[in-house]
């Protein structure tokens, strides 16, 4: 494959309303496969319940086994791959920030747990972590995914890099004041890491949280191929994969680097 295309669907979910928000997304991915035709769709963080409520047991999906038929059903409809953004998950009695992926036969074909929980929001409090790196492949090309607050730690996506991916996917429930952060982040992983990053936000607000939007698709040179405000907005973007070997011939971080010395200092 050398083009993906790419919908990235920015949402106002309901509060702890899964109903609702399925309905919404339905309704978002019907409207991209009937104009955009996209290759992928992803989808924000948490997006059963939005970011987060404090009884988190109430509507917390059983195993995921809610939102992967209901991400099953539409990937297999539309014969389109989904990166599910995430779901509040419980396994044994552990909750969990939980993203599933689809190919276009409605097969799961990755699971990750969110790795790095918001400390200033205590997701820590509720959630367990997840302790595996996000990889895998979708239409035969290598792909990768991190949730949120993932995205400030540059250790844990050049894992990812290093693993080779050509895409990073980022859903989030990015809150105001840092929407600055948010897309500084997101063109420095994609700029220092040399792929093609999807960062997919909410809008709207919890009784805590405002979620200030701007979702953005970068290249691996740095350069925005879809920007949004703070409004439901779907972002399209077709992502030129050649892009990633003509911006490592003109400058190849990864040939430049020099883990012989990095191991030395390693903390
Ligand atoms: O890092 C941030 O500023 C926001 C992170 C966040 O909201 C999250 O991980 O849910």
């Amino acid at each position: 494959m050398n083009k993906m295309k790419v919908s990235a669907i920015q949402l106002n979910l309901a509060f702890d309303n899964p109903d609702q928000n399925e309905n919404k997304i339905e309704k978002k991915i019907k409207k991209t496969m009937e104009t955009f035709q996209p290759d992928t769709i992803v989808l924000p963080e948490m997006w059963n319940v939005s970011f987060f409520p404090d009884d988190i047991q109430k509507n917390a999906d059983q195993e995921g086994k809610r939102s992967r038929a209901f991400l099953s059903r539409l990937s297999k409809m539309y014969q389109v791959n989904i990166v599910g953004g995430t779901v509040a998950t419980v396994y044994d009695d552990q909750y969990y920030n939980s993203s599933y992926q689809f190919d276009r036969e409605g097969k799961l074909v990755h699971t990750y747990h969110k790795v790095h929980l918001f400390s200033p929001s205590k997701e820590q409090n509720k959630f367990t972590s997840g302790h595996q790196l996000g990889i895998f492949e979708l239409d035969g090309v290598k792909v990768g995914i991190a949730t949120c607050y993932d995205l400030r730690f540059v250790e844990w996506i050049r894992l990812l890099a290093l693993a080779d991916i050509e895409i990073l996917f980022i859903p989030a429930a990015w809150p105001n004041p840092r929407a600055s952060h948010w897309e500084i982040l997101l063109q420095a992983r994609a700029i220092e890491n040399q792929l093609f990053v999807v960062g997919v936000n909410s809008v709207g607000t919890t009784d805590k949280l405002t979620f200030c939007g701007h979702s953005l698709i970068v290249d691996p040179f740095g350069e925005k191929l879809a920007t949004s405000k703070n409004e439901e907005v779907i972002l399209n973007a077709t992502l030129d994969l050649k892009k990633r070997k003509v911006t490592k011939e003109q400058i190849n971080v990864f040939q430049d680097r020099r883990p012989d010395l990095y191991k030395q200092y390693r903390m």
